[in-house]
């Protein structure tokens, strides 16, 4: 009769394991962030869709080579998903990927506002293990693992604010210019159930945020990109929050999810009700 000790072994190693993940993903945001920041304010070059939601800057670019030429240091066979070149665009079910972000809140870093970072997580088989949002204008370093969630090396977790009047909430992800009725829909069911509203320009940023709890919640009815999501949501989750889809389920990337509802387990109850209002305008 077994005692126990395989699946402890195999628990441990499963520990030992996201550490190590965790490590070269904070090595790899923080030489990412580095270079970004380097450049932040003094040399912006946008080399796709100018003036654009979707602009692209040089160092998106090299902050992503960057990325993942740290990740490959150490786990050369790994898959990769990001937003620039030379990467997927879906996480795999199987096997281990790590999801890039090189620039999150690229508008904010090409108009020298501060709400930017790189976010690196590392998936395995479908599911987050370790994750580093890295922020480097605003010095703030959010670190996902087997501990839970640091901000700068120290513990945070989600608010436990319960009466909608005191919380504030971020509709976020965007919504395309022909898909401004659902954008209105969203920030209006903001303001007439919550105390206040705001928008970061970060995805990554502003789940982090949920996840420290600045916010109370955020919301999108739409499919966000893995590498604008999986980090930020995989610290709300390990911070004591709640996660979902527009139904209400579990949140894992997908990429015919509908939606994501991230909030603490205070306010889950009510964001999924403000952004539920959006099925009425589609
Ligand atoms: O939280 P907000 O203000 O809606 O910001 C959302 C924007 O942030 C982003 O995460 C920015 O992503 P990129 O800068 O990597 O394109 C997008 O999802 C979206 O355009
Ligand atoms: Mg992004």
């Amino acid at each position: 009769m077994s005692d126990g000790s395989d699946a402890n072994d195999a628990n441990d190693a499963g520990e030992r394991s996201a550490a190590t993940r965790l490590a070269v993903a904070e090595r790899a945001a923080r030489a990412g962030g580095a270079l970004a920041v380097e450049r932040f304010r003094r040399d912006v070059d946008v080399v796709a869709n100018p003036g654009s939601i979707n602009a692209v800057t040089r160092t998106d670019r090299d902050v992503q080579r960057r990325v993942v030429d740290v990740v490959r240091e150490s786990f050369p066979d790994d898959a990769v998903v990001g937003e620039e070149a030379d990467a997927g665009t879906a996480v795999p079910d199987e096997g281990p990927v790590w999801v890039v972000d090189p620039i999150d809140g690229t508008n904010n870093f090409v108009r020298g506002l501060r709400t930017w970072g790189t976010s690196v997580a590392a998936v395995v088989d479908g599911a987050p293990v370790a994750a580093v949002n890295h922020f480097p204008a605003l010095d703030d370093t959010y670190a996902v693992g087997p501990g839970g969630v640091t901000r700068n090396g120290r513990a945070v977790a989600v608010r436990t604010e319960d009466d909608p009047a005191r919380c504030t909430v971020a509709p976020t992800v965007w919504w395309d210019a022909d898909d401004r009725e659902a954008f209105a829909a969203a920030a209006r069911a903001v303001v007439e159930r919550f105390g206040d509203m705001r928008r970061t320009g970060s995805t990554q940023a502003t789940l982090s945020r949920v996840a420290a709890g600045g916010l109370d919640g955020a919301f999108t009815d739409v499919t966000p990109h893995p590498w604008d999501s999986v980090a930020g949501a995989f610290a709300v989750e390990r911070a004591g929050g709640v996660v979902t889809d527009l139904d209400g389920e579990d949140w894992r990337w997908a990429p015919d999810v509908h939606g994501l509802v991230a909030a603490s387990e205070a306010a889950h109850a009510e964001v999924l009700d403000a952004a539920r209002e959006l099925l009425a305008v589609r």
